[in-house]
């Protein structure tokens, strides 16, 4: 299988002189096409500082990033810009919704943006999308006056509007009770089925269960991982099982 991302020899400090530590302390990561895997770490390990190396949001002091072949380091912001709009999805614990937008305009403000001319399939696209997700009723409602599931899904739609190859989520649950959580994780589910890769960033065992693996980080370094079998549905409470038992070992 090809790999969608190749991070090497990662290393980004924040701080000045004395106070200056490694958030990213060489840190080497692999993410396949189609894969669904997840971040685990102490509150402040780097998780998503990772996130951001490597979707190209944040640039490092050093190493390599290597998204579809091309060196993500060595683009310019425009390019880099592209390649995020065209072939990455983002999703975050807080959707950033415009609040003077209804749902669908907010879903599909960016493809709009890049196309003008094609609003018409942008906004069939936008609906087929809220369809999936279970919000098809909501595309003229107040962002105010949903729930935070269902802001979640339309943020959700707004990441899938561009059919990307990989799906950053930082925290997308950490927001959510642990019903709209499994609805959100089951919505997952079935991109990465489609063939989305996923990386998600979360504290949540639950969540990261329901991955097929589990990085762990430790002040700045990805300290282990843990594989399982793709998610078939059954079997969470060993998944889930699996995952704290590999948390206490490695202190996190
Ligand atoms: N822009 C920044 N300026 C200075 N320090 C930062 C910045 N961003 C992150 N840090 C520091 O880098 C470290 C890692 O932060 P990061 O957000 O990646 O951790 P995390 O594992 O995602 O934490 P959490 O689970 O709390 O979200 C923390 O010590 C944080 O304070």
């Amino acid at each position: 299988m090809d790999k969608v991302i190749i991070g090497e020899s990662i290393v980004k400090s924040f701080g000045e002189a004395a106070e200056k530590h490694n958030v990213l302390d060489d840190v080497f990561v692999e993410i396949f096409e189609g894969e669904f895997v997840s971040v685990m770490g102490h509150s402040g390990s780097g998780k998503s500082t990772l996130l951001f190396a490597l979707s190209g949001m944040d640039d490092v002091e050093f190493g390599k990033i290597t998204f579809e072949g091309r060196n993500l380091r060595a683009l310019s912001e425009n390019e880099l810009a592209d390649i995020r709009r065209t072939k990455m999805g983002f999703v975050f614990q807080n959707p950033s919704l415009l609040k003077n937008l209804n749902i669908l305009d907010n879903i599909i403000l960016p493809s709009m943006r890049d196309n003008r001319k094609n609003a018409a399939s942008i906004i069939q696209k936008a609906r087929v999308l809220m369809k999936k997700v279970g919000i098809a009723e909501l595309e003229n409602r107040d962002i105010a006056k949903v729930s935070g599931g269902q802001l979640q899904r339309a943020g959700i739609c707004r990441a899938l509007m561009s059919n990307p190859n990989i799906i950053f989520a930082d925290e997308p649950t950490g927001a959510l009770n642990s019903k709209s959580t499994q609805e959100i994780m089951d919505l997952f589910f079935e991109i990465n089925t489609e063939g989305t890769a996923i990386m998600i960033v979360t504290h949540d065992a639950k969540v990261a269960a329901r991955t097929e693996r589990i990085m762990f980080m430790l002040d700045g370094k990805i300290v282990n991982e843990l594989k399982l079998p793709k998610f078939d549905g059954t079997d969470i409470d060993r998944r889930v099982e699996e995952v704290t038992s590999k948390m206490l070992e490695l202190g996190i």
